[in-house]
């Protein structure tokens, strides 16, 4: 479903990312591994548009998302959750919702109830500023956003980063989810094992902006994690 191959990619003189290819599979939940600094977020952010990459491919469904702006990313089917959130702080969780919605494809007018379902807090809390949510209901509201338009490929940066025990495994469960029982294809960064052992099938290991091992997550064995997990 998502093929990126020989990705090259600069901050300035910088060279950040280094031939870097990786093969997301339809159906496969992928996790993007490594210590802090390695490239894992510049590496998601090429992916969506929003840093420029200097050389390479990325494919989706086969086609060519470098030529394409980043708005175009969420019509085809791609929803991005960054690292930190980025929800609308002044605006409500309704309006935080109807944003998502509106990012795909198709013009739905209303939120899919199936977003309450997952979340049911949202529900409660629709008339609330996002800003006033926890920061676990903020990373619930921020899925939610990126479900509203029913995505194919399904990207999210550390979405257990400084959340409450309860919330990590709640959104495990919903990612698992959304993984095993509907189909949907998920690339997560995440650096707690347990975390992405439970939710992922398959690995690939950044170490300063190069792909060095990937694999089935069975396969992530004691020597890769003392290498290039353990701080
Ligand atoms: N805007 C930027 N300008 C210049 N260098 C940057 C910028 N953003 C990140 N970098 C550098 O690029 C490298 C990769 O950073 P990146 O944030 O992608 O790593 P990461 O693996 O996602 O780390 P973390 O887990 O801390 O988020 C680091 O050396 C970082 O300092």
């Amino acid at each position: 479903m998502l093929h990126i191959e020989s990705l090259n990619q600069f901050y300035g003189e910088s060279h950040t990312l280094w031939d870097i290819n990786v093969t997301i599979p339809q159906g496969v939940c992928l996790c993007l591994m490594g210590r802090n600094g390695m490239g894992k977020t510049t590496l998601l952010k090429t992916l969506m548009g929003l840093l420029p990459a200097k050389s390479g491919q990325i494919l989706f469904e086969g086609e060519q998302l470098l030529h394409y702006p980043a708005d175009i990313r969420p019509k085809l089917g791609i929803a991005y959750v960054p690292q930190g959130r980025e929800i609308f702080p002044q605006l409500t969780v309704e309006e935080n919702l109807h944003i998502g919605l509106m990012a795909g494809k198709e013009k739905f007018k209303e939120i899919p109830e199936k977003i309450f379902q997952l979340f049911p807090v949202l529900k409660q809390m629709l008339k609330r500023r996002g800003g006033d949510l926890s920061g676990g209901q903020q990373q619930q509201l921020a899925i939610g956003r990126a479900l509203a338009f029913n995505p194919k490929l399904l990207i999210l940066d550390e979405p257990t980063e400084g959340i409450q025990p309860n919330i990590v495994r709640e959104i495990g469960d919903i990612i698992c989810h959304l993984n095993q029982d509907e189909g949907m294809t998920v690339l997560l960064v995440e650096q707690k094992l347990p975390f992405a052992r439970r939710v992922a099938q398959e690995f690939c290991i950044l170490d300063k902006g190069r792909a060095v091992s990937s694999g089935k997550m069975t396969e992530l064995n004691d020597d890769m994690i003392q290498n290039y997990l353990t701080v």
